[in-house]
C-alpha cells in the first residue's frame, strides 16, 4: 500500500542522531536511539505516549537522554566505582546483524536487534571483554518488550549490576499508586542505602523517593487514577525493583529536567541491584522486561489491581 510505513524503520532523530522508529498495524510504535541503545519514545494505537521524555532532554554525548528506558550497565547508580549508572547509557550501540537465535521466535512483531561491545577506552574503565546483545520488540497488542542478553567472553568471571531505568509518562504523581511492592523490604538510597519494610499498603507518592525493593515478585502494576490507565511490568532475570521520583527540591538541581516535570514522571525499574550478577567466562546472562498499559479496571467503584497482578 503506498504511504504505508514500514515496520523497522532507521532515520534520524533529534540532533542527528540515529534511531530505530518499530510501528506495529494497529498504529503503535516504538523509537530507539543507538545513543545509549536507548528507547526514548513507546506509543499505544491512539498515538498517546507512555513514556516519560524531559523538554530538557539532551540528545548530545556524553550526557545520557533524560527520560525514556537508559540502560544502566555495567553498575547501577553509584554502588561501586564507575560512574554514577555505568557507561552503557552514553555509548553508540550497533545494530546486531547476525543475533544468536532467541528459544522464542517473534513472528509479526517489530524488532531491533543491538549490540554493544567495549572498546580500549572502556576497558580502561572497566577492564572486562562482553558482548551486550539488546533485543527491543513491539508486539501486535502494542507491548513493549526488552531483553538483554551479556555474554562473558573475557578468559576471567566478572560482576555487574543493572537497571532498565523505565520513565514512566504519567498524569499526577499525586493521583499514581503502585501495586506489587507493599510488605518488601528496600534499601532506601536517601537514608544511606540502610534496609526498610514497606507497609501493606499500596505506594502512593508524596515526597522523593529514592528506593531499591528487593527481592519483588515478576510482576508490578502502576495505576494512574486520573488517565485511567494500568502499566504493568513483567520481568524475568531481574529481582529488585527501584523506584525514583526526584520531587521538588531535586528536581531543580537536575540541569536537563524541567522544574515541574517531576509531577508527570515515575521511574519503576527492573534491577539487578542487591546481589551483583556474576558471569563466568563464556557464560550469558539473560534479563527481561515487558511493558504494557491497559485500561484500569473498576469494581464497586474502586481500581481493582489484583485482577492485573493476578491476571
Ligand atoms: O541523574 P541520573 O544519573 O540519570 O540518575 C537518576 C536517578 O536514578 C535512579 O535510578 C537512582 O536511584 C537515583 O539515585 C538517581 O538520582
Amino acid at each position: 500500500m503506498s504511504g504505508e510505513k514500514p515496520p523497522v524503520e532507521i532515520c534520524k532523530g533529534v540532533n542527528g542522531l540515529d534511531k530505530v522508529v518499530l510501528r506495529e498495524v494497529r498504529g503503535s510504535s516504538a523509537e530507539v536511539y543507538f545513543y545509549g541503545g536507548h528507547v526514548t519514545s513507546w506509543k499505544n494505537d491512539h498515538g498517546e505516549e507512555l513514556l516519560f521524555l524531559s523538554s530538557k532532554a539532551i540528545f548530545k554525548p556524553p550526557k545520557a537522554i533524560r527520560g525514556g528506558i537508559p540502560i544502566c550497565f555495567p553498575q547501577f547508580g553509584n554502588h561501586g566505582n564507575l560512574e554514577q549508572h555505568g557507561y552503557a547509557r552514553n555509548r553508540f550501540w550497533s545494530i546486531d546483524k547476525d543475533p544468536p537465535p532467541f528459544s522464542t521466535v517473534s513472528p509479526n512483531k517489530a524488532y531491533i536487534d543491538l549490540i554493544f561491545k567495549p572498546n580500549e577506552e572502556d576497558l580502561k574503565i572497566w577492564p572486562h571483554s562482553y558482548e551486550f546483545r539488546l533485543r527491543v520488540t513491539l508486539g501486535p497488542g502494542g507491548d513493549l518488550m526488552l531483553t538483554s542478553r551479556i555474554r562473558n567472553t573475557d578468559g576471567k568471571p566478572f560482576s555487574f549490576t543493572f537497571a532498565y531505568h523505565t520513565y514512566l509518562s504519567v498524569s499526577d504523581i499525586s493521583e499514581v499508586r503502585v501495586e506489587g511492592l507493599e510488605t518488601l523490604d528496600y534499601l532506601d538510597n536517601l537514608k544511606d542505602k540502610e534496609r526498610f519494610t514497606e507497609q501493606g499498603d499500596a505506594i502512593t507518592f508524596e515526597s522523593e523517593v529514592d528506593k531499591i525493593y528487593l527481592a519483588t515478585p515478576t510482576k508490578i502494576a502502576v495505576i494512574d487514577h486520573e488517565k485511567k490507565r494500568t502499566f504493568v511490568l513483567r520481568k524475568d532475570g531481574l529481582p529488585d525493583a527501584v523506584v525514583w521520583n526526584p520531587w521538588e527540591k531535586k528536581a531543580k538541581s537536575i540541569a536537563d529536567f524541567g522544574d515541574d516535570e517531576y509531577k508527570h514522571m515515575l521511574c519503576v525499574e527492573a534491577a539487578a541491584v542487591e546481589k551483583a550478577i556474576t558471569l563466568k567466562p563464556g557464560e550469558e546472562w539473560k534479563g527481561r522486561l515487558e511493558l504494557s498499559a491497559v485500561p484500569s479496571s473498576y469494581r464497586s467503584g474502586q481500581l481493582d489491581p489484583q485482577r492485573v497482578l493476578q491476571g
